[in-house]
């Protein structure tokens, strides 16, 4: 391809483009809390990176922060970011969508705000992505922008921003935008492949791409809609596609997190059939940054994960410490480069 593009939105405070949004929410209530306001907090379930972004603008605000999170199914990295900025973490024996259901009975009882992206305080922000890219492109609007989705606020954040600039004049069109899922947590691909009959939740089985491990998302009925209006398609990737995908993407000199590692493979995947032509002008979306997802990566290049080959992982090589043996092994290295 000869127009592909990463807008990188995992390069930010807290390292994931939920930074966007939740800047905008913590300071309205910031600002409602100043006017007097019975807000006692904010709070939100998480797969890991809303909960990052919560806490650290709700520490900076001197705002309480709890959140909500999937008991061993987010990454260290993840975890340590809340604790740190002083939340109130509850780390629940249930998933995701069960932290979902429980943080939404506590807000309809408790005056703690909710801060997922059900809020469009939340979309306001993150739309700003799209905005971004056009602006970016001096206003060339591209013709795919692929987008990882979860809880699928996000999807509908891109639609949202690209069509205010349409409606503003900015642009004459908006780009067809693809979802990717995690094949083991898909229900907005089979509802797409059921041709959009009867959605049905689904119980999301662990998946590295664990911030979208999601079998219930919240955004459902947005997101259906964004991918409606812009004749939008929905992919899935499996786990050792997502893996590969990442893999690859990191040996160009990027450190991709494995849910753009999800967006990279409905790529490879709308190319190779055709779908996506080659001089299409294409954005894949890179929602986290790879240094909080470290431990995938790192049992990847071990070839340490079960049923999968591993394809283009890099081991780090054992070598005695003499001067032969060092040299031995560049050598045979070299060699394998000059040709
Ligand atoms: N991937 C998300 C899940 C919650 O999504 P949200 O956009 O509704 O807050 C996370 O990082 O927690």
């Amino acid at each position: 391809m000869n127009d592909l593009w990463v807008k990188h939105c995992g390069i930010s405070h807290t390292g994931s483009f939920k930074d966007l949004g939740m800047s905008v929410l913590v300071s309205q209530v910031n600002r409602l809390r100043k006017m007097g306001r019975p807000v006692v907090g904010v709070g939100c379930a998480s797969t890991g990176d809303t909960s990052a972004a919560l806490s650290a603008y709700c520490a900076s605000a001197g705002i309480p922060s709890m959140v909500f999170l999937p008991a061993n199914r987010i990454s260290m990295a993840q975890l340590v970011q809340p604790i740190a900025n002083g939340a109130f973490v509850l780390s629940i024996d249930t998933d995701f969508d069960g932290c979902m259901q429980l943080i939404r009975e506590v807000t309809a009882e408790l005056p703690i705000y909710l801060a997922n992206s059900l809020n469009s305080l939340r979309l306001e922000g993150q739309k700003t992505a799209a905005i971004e890219i056009l602006q970016q492109f001096d206003w060339e609007v591209p013709d795919w922008v692929i987008v990882p989705g979860g809880n699928l606020g996000n999807i509908y954040a891109f639609y949202k921003g690209f069509q205010m600039c349409k409606e503003l004049g900015l642009v004459d069109r908006i780009p067809r935008l693809v979802c990717a899922q995690a094949a083991n947590a898909n229900p907005l691909y089979l509802y797409f492949k059921a041709g959009w009959k009867d959605f049905k939740a689904i119980k999301a089985s662990t998946t590295f791409a664990s911030a979208i491990q999601i079998g219930d998302p919240v955004s459902i009925d947005r997101a259906v809609y964004a991918l409606q209006n812009s004749n939008g398609i929905v992919e899935e990737a499996t786990e050792e596609e997502l893996m590969d995908a990442m893999a690859q993407a990191d040996s160009t000199g990027m450190f991709i997190c494995p849910h753009t590692g999800v967006a990279l493979s409905a790529l490879f995947k709308l190319r190779n059939s055709g779908v996506i032509k080659p001089t299409d002008k294409t954005v894949v979306v890179s929602t986290a940054h790879g240094l909080k997802f470290t431990q995938s990566k790192t049992d990847y290049h071990s070839k340490d994960i079960k049923d999968m080959a591993c394809r283009f992982s890099n081991p780090p090589v054992q070598v005695n410490a003499d001067f032969g043996s060092v040299m031995d092994v560049l050598k045979k290295y070299l060699l394998s480069k000059a040709h």
